[in-house]
C-alpha cells in the first residue's frame, strides 16, 4: 500500500525584507517518515517550519501540507493533525499544568482525561496540579510535548524537543517519537543534539544560510560524503604495520585503528578475521556528527552566517 504524502515543499523560498532566510527547498515527506532537520543558529529550520505550520507564507514556491496550501483558509481542518512544540515554549504561568493541558485539548476537541493519560506519558502528572510557574525548565518542555502530542496528530513540527529534557526523558521522548512513528505519525524535528537522534529519524537534512546543503538517509549521506568507516582491532598492532592489504588504511596516530572507505569495508573485515592473534574487533561507520561537520566545511559553505543578507541594510 503506498504511504500518504503529507508534505510537499516544491522550490520554497522565504525572505524577510532583504533577508534571504531559506531558499530553494524541496521535500517530501511520507506518512510514518521522520525527518531530522539541522543547521547552525540562524540557518532557517523554524522558518521552515512556521512555513509548515502557515504562520508564515513563501515568497517563493509551493508547500502543500495534507493535501492544502497551509497559509491558505482551507487548511483549518487539516492543522487539528499537526501538533506543534516551538522552541522556547511557554504557557499561562499561573495555571496550573493539568489546566494548561486540558485548554489545548479542549482546542482540539479532547477531555481532560487525555490531557491527564498525556501528563502521566511525559511524567509530569504528580505535578499537575501545581502553578506552571512553579516548574522547572524540564518539566515546562515535557508539558510542551504533552501539548503537542494531543490527539496522536499525523504531523508533529518538534522544534528542539529534547531542550532541558534529562537523560532518562530525552531516552522516553525517543521511544515516543518511535512508538508514534509505528502508528503512522509523520515528524519533522530539530535539534542542535545531534548523539542520539540518529537512529530514530529516517532522514536528514542539513541547512546552512537558508541552503539545503544534503538531504537523505544517514547511509545515503555518509556514502556522498565518502567518510571512511574506523575499524578498531586489539592484538594485532605488530601485523598492520606490515600487511601491504591493511597499511594504506592505517590511521596517522593511532597504531590499532584503521580509516576503511565504505566500499572497502568487507574486503578489509574479512581478511582481519583471517589473523590469528586478532582478540578484537569494533567497526563503527561515521555518526551523524561527522556527516554534519562534513557537509558544513565544504568550501562552497564556508558561508558567514550573516552572508544571507542580500545586498543593502534589513
Ligand atoms: N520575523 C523575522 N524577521 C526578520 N528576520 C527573521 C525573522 N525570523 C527569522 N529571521 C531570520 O531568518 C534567519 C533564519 O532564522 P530561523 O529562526 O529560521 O533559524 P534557525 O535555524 O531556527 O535558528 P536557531 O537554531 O537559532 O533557532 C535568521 O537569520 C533570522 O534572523
Amino acid at each position: 500500500m503506498s504511504k500518504e504524502l503529507l508534505i510537499k515543499l516544491s522550490n520554497v523560498g522565504k525572505e524577510y525584507r532583504s533577508l534571504c532566510a531559506l531558499q530553494a527547498i524541496n521535500l517530501e515527506l511520507n506518512q510514518g517518515e521522520v525527518l531530522g532537520l539541522f543547521g547552525h543558529n540562524g540557518a532557517g529550520k523554524t522558518t521552515m517550519m512556521k512555513l509548515i505550520l502557515g504562520v508564515i507564507s513563501p515568497t517563493q514556491g509551493n508547500i502543500e501540507v495534507l493535501g492544502v496550501a497551509p497559509d491558505s483558509k482551507a487548511s483549518w481542518h487539516m492543522r487539528n493533525q499537526i501538533g506543534y512544540l516551538p522552541e522556547n515554549v511557554s504557557f499561562y504561568e499561573q495555571l496550573t499544568g493539568l489546566e494548561v493541558l486540558t485548554y489545548f485539548a479542549k482546542l482540539k476537541g479532547f477531555n481532560k482525561k487525555h490531557a491527564i493519560a498525556l501528563l502521566e506519558q511525559v511524567g509530569v502528572a504528580h505535578a499537575m496540579k501545581r502553578q506552571v510557574k512553579t516548574y522547572s525548565k524540564g518539566m515546562r518542555q515535557r508539558l510542551g510535548l504533552a501539548q503537542a502530542f494531543i490527539g496522536q496528530p499525523k504531523l508533529l513540527l518538534l522544534d528542539e524537543p529534547t531542550v532541558g529534557l534529562d537523560p532518562i526523558a530525552t531516552a522516553d521522548f525517543y521511544q515516543t517519537v518511535d512508538q508514534l512513528k509505528s502508528q503512522g505519525t509523520s515528524v519533522i524535528l530539530c535539534s542542535h543534539v545531534l548523539p542520539g537522534v540518529e537512529q530514530h529519524i529516517d532522514r536528514a537534512m542539513i541547512l546552512s544560510s537558508g541552503e539545503m546543503l544534503a538531504t537523505g538517509s544517514l547511509v545515503e549521506l555518509r556514502q556522498s560524503a565518502h567518510l571512511p568507516v574506523k575499524i578498531t582491532v586489539k592484538g594485532i598492532t605488530d601485523t598492520l604495520k606490515k600487511d601491504p592489504l591493511l597499511t594504506p588504511y592505517l590511521d596517522q596516530i593511532y597504531a590499532n585503528i584503521l580509516r576503511v572507505p565504505e566500499l572497502d569495508k568487507m574486503e578489509v573485515l574479512r581478511h582481519l578475521l583471517t589473523i590469528p592473534s586478532l582478540e578484537d574487533i569494533n567497526v563503527e561507520p561515521a555518526n551523524l556528527e561527522q556527516v554534519y561537520q562534513y557537509f558544513l566545511q565544504q568550501p562552497n559553505h564556508l558561508i558567514e552566517q550573516t552572508s544571507n543578507i542580500k545586498g543593502a541594510t534589513a
